[in-house]
């Protein structure tokens, strides 16, 4: 039977080690995928110097007077690209006290007439005017995509798989989208709003999630299987790695997509800004998971913190209409103007209706 390890706290692991002593490294990532889901990476090759320009960037961007940040409202365009108000996202049913800004790779519109659906999520970014903004985004989407590049082939080694085994489930050219994202302290907000930064959830459909937690804030909380709240504080020159429901079902469950959740900040602590990069899959067809050493599946976690997420029985199926559905369901305005009728199939209501 198994025995589940529980964690009381997020391993850091060293990229540096990973080049001195590989079958270290390996085992302590090993260790994070099956009974964490979460790890720290410390040793990367993104330097302090952009990184703090990044930082200033995403200041820069939501210090924009409103209606300039509202004229890249991702509203315009049914890629889900673009801006978001505090308040307009959900996370099973309740508002996300969190201002956001999606991006992709840039790309062109993938969607033509006929074409499955989920390909309008493709196309061009929504670009606000903001010097500098353009190239510093794009510059941190390259380096996080290199970075999880670099991680998923040791996280197939680590799986006792060739390093290139997760390599076909990633289209040459797809898109990998990112976002800003800001977390006002909590006496920024309305009292009705409660501390919801962002509610628990997993990463859906991605491979892994790259996250810089931008501010020392706390905030960021990962559940651990007896459902305990473990935090995972912002630490210097790292950053924070966590799988996706893509990854999970792709490796037959042997690395867990873990439920995480952002609480707002303390009174007076100031806005708490991060910025993720979710290394995406494919989605163009249906994905057969990879054969799996048994002495791996024998380590399985028995059971799963909070594993409930929407449509979870669609990904396998539909890669592509889980990722759709998924983002109709937290940006409702975009979803029920762009895709009124697969709203309405699958029960997606508007936001401010009564809860289901
Ligand atoms: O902002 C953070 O620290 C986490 C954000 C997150 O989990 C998400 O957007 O999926
Ligand atoms: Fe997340």
């Amino acid at each position: 039977m198994t025995q589940d390890i529980d964690f009381d706290s997020i391993p850091i692991l060293d990229l540096a080690q990973a080049k001195a002593d590989r079958p270290q490294f390996l085992s302590e990532l090993q260790h994070a995928l099956i009974h964490v889901g979460f790890f720290y990476i410390k040793g990367h090759q993104i330097s302090a110097d952009f990184l703090a320009k990044l930082t200033q960037t995403a200041v820069d961007f939501f210090d924009l007077p409103l209606d300039e940040k509202l004229s890249v409202d991702k509203i315009h365009s049914p890629t889900f690209l673009g801006y978001s108000t505090q308040g307009n996202e959900l996370t099973k049913e309740k508002k996300d006290n969190r201002e956001q800004y999606d991006f992709a790779n840039e790309l062109p519109e993938l969607w033509s007439k006929g074409a499955p659906e989920y390909q309008r999520l493709t196309g061009p970014n929504l670009w606000p005017d903001l010097a500098d903004f353009r190239p510093t985004i794009l510059s941190f989407h390259e380096q996080a995509l290199d970075l999880a590049t670099e991680l998923t082939h040791l996280v197939a080694e680590a799986l006792d798989l060739p390093s290139d085994a997760l390599d076909k489930y990633v289209l040459p050219g797809q898109q990998h989208r990112a976002k800003l994202i800001k977390y006002p302290a909590r006496d920024q907000l309305d009292p009705d709003d409660g501390d919801q930064g962002v509610g628990a959830h997993r990463d859906t459909a991605s491979l892994l999630t790259i996250l810089y937690q931008a501010t020392g804030h706390p905030g960021l909380q990962v559940q651990n299987h007896s459902g305990k709240w473990i935090d995972a504080p912002a630490i210097d020159g790292t950053f924070v790695v966590n799988i996706g429901t893509g990854l999970e079902y792709l490796v037959q469950g042997v690395a867990v997509a873990t439920t995480h959740r952002v609480i707002s900040p303390p009174p007076g602590s100031g806005p708490r800004y991060s910025v993720a990069l979710f290394q995406g899959a494919r989605l163009d067809r249906k994905l057969f998971p990879l054969e799996i050493p048994q002495h791996l599946l024998d380590k399985k976690p028995s059971a799963i913190s909070d594993s409930g997420h929407q449509f979870a029985q669609v990904y396998a199926q539909n890669p592509g209409m889980y990722a759709l559905l998924n983002r109709i369901s937290s940006h409702r305005d975009v979803g029920i103007k762009h895709y009124p009728e697969l709203a309405e199939q699958h029960g997606i209501s508007a936001i401010n209706s009564p809860l289901q």
